[in-house]
């Protein structure tokens, strides 16, 4: 590992790699194996992987070690969101509600934010980062030319080569819609929703997807008037329409303002406030609030990164294929993976083609000088010490070039069974394809759908238990191909469906598979014996 570490920051003298031509580098140029840019999650996992054969690699991060989903995403977003999941628990419960004697204490729920962000102090990730035998470098990248860079630190740029390979993980970067007025009004993006110093009295969010319907239960829960945007005519559109639909009501119940169909046309100062222009069904509106959040989308973090210098467009997403490999740029060099490659958006799923493209670069440029392997986590030696020996071998070139789907060289899960858990309360939960997707792609699906109020476990888990469930079955296959729960907790119950879904396992072997009495989970067996088990 130190080894790793020493060649890459040693690169221009030890590893022969000084010499021009790295855009304006000085002269001053490093050359390692593998370059990764962007320390978020998922570019902290490629690296590590990348590295497991031996070869020296160098993580380039412009802001915080650990990226966006540690200081400004999935983390603090659920820290401000478990408060009001926990106390709705509680007061479910006859005998525990009469321990909830208060409301939410919105200033000690923005400092427990702040302690589960680290105090947005990337001191322990680098230590990770540098425990597995990774170089960081400070700055921002630039492409000069294949497998060629800048950083670009306090000022100062240096050259960076990259001898085998580049794993773009940029991530992504919000999108501001065109609404006349909307960036003179100082907008929060999710950035500023989750590192919020206080709870606005009145906040119109803009977006009724991921970002918008999560950040609405958050700050109705903190205490402010939370009016939604929608444009279409439901919330959290990519999921089952029966699971908008408990999401809806249970915003309402909240007293989140929900406006469906609602196009916001102009936006403008009012003193303290600001005003929008609203129109709907009912017509035209003016909305006045004391913040407006845009959760619009997002799009690809390649505006600056130089892509023109290696005939790629700046600003569109890196498209891959199933070894991450970008498509379009010759050479084999160029790797791509997370929210930059549009073709995952969330940490897990990121992090899956991370340690596809870890391993596929490993294999593909194997230096043949290490092979041990680190666990990602606290970049120990794996296969040091008295320890059993692994069960899956080290990546090697053999492998993975007759790797097929499913192997561990081929990100095949992303076109199958990505799951997506939404921290709403209810939580909304699903893997694979809706059941409208399923039959565009014409497969041959039934759905079975249950009340998970109806289950013995949710009688004693919540008085008045909200939730349904549904599985799709291939019933040609006679196998799942996806599910969806939407209840409290139900994040804790999706992975029993993403196994089965990705383990294709029959569902009169599924039967087999008890779930334990009296456990929410129990909607297991009703699926199967609606479908006639
Ligand atoms: C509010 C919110 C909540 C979310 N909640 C969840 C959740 O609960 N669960 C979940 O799975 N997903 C969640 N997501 C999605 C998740 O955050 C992203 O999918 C994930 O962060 C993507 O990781 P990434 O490494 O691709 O990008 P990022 O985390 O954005 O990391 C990219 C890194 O690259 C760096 N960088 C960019 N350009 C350069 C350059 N030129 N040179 C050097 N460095 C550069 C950036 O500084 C950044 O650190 C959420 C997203 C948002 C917005
Ligand atoms: N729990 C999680 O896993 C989690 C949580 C938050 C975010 N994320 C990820 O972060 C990404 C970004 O989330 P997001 O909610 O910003 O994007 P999104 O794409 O999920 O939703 C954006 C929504 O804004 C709408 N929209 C776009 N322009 C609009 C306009 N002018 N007026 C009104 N509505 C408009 C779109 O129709 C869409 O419904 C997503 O890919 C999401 O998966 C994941």
């Amino acid at each position: 590992m130190a080894q790793r570490a020493e060649q890459a920051q040693s690169g221009q003298g030890a590893e022969g790699g000084a010499g021009g031509g790295v855009g304006d580098a000085g002269g001053d140029v490093r050359e390692v194996d593998v370059v990764v840019i962007g320390a978020g999650a998922i570019g902290e996992n490629a690296a590590d992987r990348a590295s497991r054969t031996g070869l020296s690699v160098a993580v380039v991060e412009a802001e915080l070690v650990g990226g966006e989903c540690s200081y400004w995403a999935c983390m603090p977003s659920k820290a401000l969101l478990r408060p009001g999941a926990a106390v709705a628990a509680a007061k479910a419960v006859p005998g525990a509600d009469a321990a909830v004697t208060g409301g939410i204490d919105a200033a000690a729920v923005l400092a427990y934010r702040d302690e589960i962000a680290s105090h947005y102090d990337d001191a322990s990730q680098v230590e990770w980062v540098e425990g597995a035998g990774l170089t960081l470098l400070r700055g921002h990248a630039r492409f000069t030319g294949e497998r060629e860079l800048t950083i670009t630190h306090d000022g100062t740029t240096h050259g960076l080569r990259a001898r085998h390979a580049v794993i773009v993980c940029t991530g992504s970067v919000p999108t501001l819609p065109p609404v006349d007025g909307l960036a003179d009004v100082d907008p929060w993006t999710s950035r500023d929703a989750t590192s919020a110093k206080e709870v606005p009295g009145r906040l119109a969010i803009i977006g009724g997807g991921v970002v918008g319907v999560e950040m609405a239960t958050a700050y109705a829960e903190l205490g402010s008037q939370v009016t939604l945007l929608v444009r279409g005519d439901r919330v959290l559109a990519p999921a089952e329409p029966f699971a908008s639909e408990l999401l809806a009501d249970a915003l309402r119940d909240l007293g989140v303002e929900l406006l469906l169909g609602a196009e916001t046309r102009a936006a403008r100062r009012a003193g303290g406030a600001v005003e929008l222009d609203v129109t709907g069904p009912d017509g035209e509106r003016t909305l006045t609030v004391d913040r407006v959040l845009v959760a619009a989308g997002r799009r690809p973090g390649t505006a600056d990164l130089g892509l023109e210098t290696i005939g790629l467009e700046p600003g569109r997403a890196l498209e891959v294929d199933d070894a991450l490999q970008v498509t379009g740029v010759a050479g084999g060099w160029l790797f791509a993976c997370g929210d930059v490659t549009d073709r995952t958006h969330t940490t897990h799923q990121g992090k899956y083609d991370a340690r596809v493209v870890g391993d596929v670069v490993a294999a593909r440029f194997a230096s043949g000088s290490g092979g041990a392997a680190t666990d990602s986590n606290t970049g120990s030696d794996a296969s040091s010490g008295d320890e059993e020996p692994p069960l899956a071998p080290a990546p090697s070139a053999e492998a993975e070039q007759g790797a097929g789907p499913w192997s561990r060289y081929r990100a095949t899960a992303d076109a199958h069974a990505v799951p997506q858990v939404v921290f709403t309360h209810p939580e909304v939960a699903w893997v694979g394809p809706t059941q409208a997707e399923a039959e565009a792609a014409g497969l041959p699906v039934r759905a079975i759908s249950y009340d998970l109020s109806a289950v013995a476990g949710a009688s004693v888990h919540a008085k008045g238990y909200v939730g349904r469930a549904q599985v799709l079955v291939d019933t040609e296959r006679r196998v799942l191909v996806g599910a969806t729960f939407v209840g409290p907790d139900a994040g804790e119950m999706l992975h029993a469906a993403t196994i089965a879904v990705v383990g294709e396992v029959p569902i009169d072997r599924l039967w087999h598979a008890v779930p334990s009495y009296p456990t929410v989970s129990e909607v297991w067996l009703r699926f199967l014996e609606s479908a006639g088990l």
